[in-house]
């Protein structure tokens, strides 16, 4: 039985990698995929846990060799996701999530018809500059082109399955936790499930 891949999409700052963490802490069943990008690390994060950090020509070297099962260009960084860490993790019937933008999103559906998309959307613009401002790791010209992207972002949500308002956080993540919950659920994993019950029991 494999597991079900999950993706996560938000507009840059509207809670996404605190709601997968929460997540994270909650779940011992679900993993989350450490994407390669260009992008410098931020104060804090950790080569390997937040992202593998790689430059640009290591970045080009693995996309030519086929490693990525989907990559994107985002707000002027390179990002794409290992094919094979995806495919082992799911094999031995982990949940995984993968915390991609639209582009991404929309390369993985291509490729597992089965894979569930979130959304995840700020209450309002002046909330998202509000966190992005808040989280006070990023120059005023980075939030900016973030903030001028989040209108682009946000008009893909109906290309996803699910939605959640992060606004009261708890609440988002009730949600996020919900619509696992729903995908485990699903008739597949169940069917299988219950066909391995119906043989220990007889
Ligand atoms: N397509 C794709 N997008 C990614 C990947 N990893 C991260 N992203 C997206 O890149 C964007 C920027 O991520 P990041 O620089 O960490 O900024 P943050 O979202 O504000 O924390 C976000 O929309 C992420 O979802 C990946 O492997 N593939
Ligand atoms: N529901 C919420 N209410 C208030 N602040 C939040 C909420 N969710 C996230 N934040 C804060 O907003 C900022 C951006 O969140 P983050 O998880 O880094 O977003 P993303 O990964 O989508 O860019 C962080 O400082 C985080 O603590």
């Amino acid at each position: 039985m494999t597991g079900n891949l999950l993706i996560l999409t938000a507009p840059s700052g509207a809670g996404k990698t605190s709601l997968v963490h929460a997540l994270l802490e909650r779940d011992a069943h679900v993993r989350l995929s450490i994407s390669y990008t260009t992008r410098a690390p931020r104060p804090g994060e950790v080569h390997g846990q937040d992202y593998h950090f790689v430059s640009v020509g290591e970045f080009m070297a693995m996309h030519a060799d086929g490693a990525f099962l989907e990559s994107a260009e985002v707000y002027g960084n390179h990002y794409g996701t290992s094919e094979q860490w995806i495919r082992e993790a799911l094999t031995t019937g982990q949940d995984v999530l993968l915390e991609i933008d639209w582009q991404g999103a929309e390369q993985v559906r291509r490729l597992f018809a089965d894979a569930v998309g979130i959304f995840i959307v700020p209450p309002s613009l002046v909330v998202l500059q509000q966190r992005l401002q808040g989280r006070g790791q990023d120059s005023a010209e980075v939030v900016e082109r973030r903030l001028a992207a989040a209108r682009e972002d946000i008009s893909h949500m109906g290309e996803f399955d699910y939605v959640i308002i992060n606004d009261d956080f708890d609440t988002a993540l009730a949600d996020l936790q919900a619509v696992l919950r729903a995908c485990r659920l699903r008739v597949n994993d169940q069917r299988a499930r219950h066909a391995e019950l119906f043989t220990s029991l007889s």
